[in-house]
């Protein structure tokens, strides 16, 4: 495999998460999305030892479930469709990362990270609200694990040929905390070959919470288009069965 050109590589898949967390031209379309997602974030939030009379839980079900009808799909959707065509015709790719689950501000599951990229570190910040909660008061370690994969998985495309995530090793250093602003950093550190080499850690102000490793590995980006037509061939092999 030839090595991806690095300007290309950057253009493609870093600078498109940066692009997506920004407001400025942004379709009614997309707007309307982030606004659903945000109202959508905060009741799954809320919904967490809610006060809500006992009597009124079953009106409220019913309420929800009549709303959920208007979002039904007649398949499994992925977030990708029509990606591979928009990146060919020069369109939009941020768009796509409006619904990454971790910094997707058009994903109601995406806390959302909010990813800045410096010259040679990235930082992520966020609020892991009680959606998020493992150990009391504290934040699960499967979502401190998934905040490393998301942040050190655009540190490593400054080695110019990013990939995908194949080791993360996390030290859970101390608990980190529910309700507070959280510093994430993230570093390439070298390349070997296919190999890119990350580390990172979580700050609570001047506390680190947890400290990673991540080795990427450099795939073709013709990859992504072949994981899209499986699921694509997937979603036609279970329709056929339904039918
Ligand atoms: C159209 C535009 C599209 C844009 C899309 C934007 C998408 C954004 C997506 C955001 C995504 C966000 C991020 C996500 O969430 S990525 C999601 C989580 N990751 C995955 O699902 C990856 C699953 N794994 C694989 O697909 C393959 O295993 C990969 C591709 C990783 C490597 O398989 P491949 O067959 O290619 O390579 P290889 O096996 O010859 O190995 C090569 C070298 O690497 C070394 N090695 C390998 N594994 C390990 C290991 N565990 N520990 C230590 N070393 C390991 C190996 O020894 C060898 O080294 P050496 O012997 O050469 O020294």
């Amino acid at each position: 495999m030839s090595d991806p050109d690095p300007q290309q590589s950057m253009e493609a898949l870093a600078s498109p998460r940066v692009r997506a967390q920004l407001d400025e031209d942004l379709s009614p379309r997309r707007l309307a999305l982030r606004r659903i997602a945000a109202a959508n974030r905060l009741l799954i939030e809320d919904m967490v030892g809610t006060q809500v009379d006992p009597g009124d839980l079953d009106a409220v079900a019913d309420e929800l479930e009549a709303l959920g009808e208007r979002f039904r799909h007649d398949r499994p959707r992925s977030t990708y469709e029509g990606m591979a065509e928009a990146a060919m015709a020069g369109g939009a790719i941020e768009a796509f990362f409006d619904h990454s689950p971790l910094i997707g501000l058009a994903n109601p599951l995406a806390p959302p990270i909010r990813i800045e990229m410096g010259e040679e570190l990235v930082t992520g910040r966020v609020t892991f609200g009680a959606v998020y909660e493992g150990p009391p008061g504290c934040v699960h370690g499967g979502f401190v694990a998934a905040a490393f994969d998301e942040v050190l998985g655009t540190a490593q495309t400054y080695s110019g040929a990013p990939g995908m995530t194949a080791r993360l090793k996390v030290d859970y250093r101390s608990p980190t905390p529910l309700h507070v602003p959280l510093v994430i950093e993230g570093r390439f550190t070298r390349r070997e070959g296919r190999k890119i080499f990350t580390e990172g850690r979580i700050l609570d102000g001047d506390t680190v919470t947890a400290e990673a490793e991540g080795l990427f590995v450099t795939i073709d980006p013709t990859k992504f288009r072949e994981l899209a037509e499986g699921f694509d061939r997937r979603i036609a092999g279970d329709q056929a069965d339904d039918a």
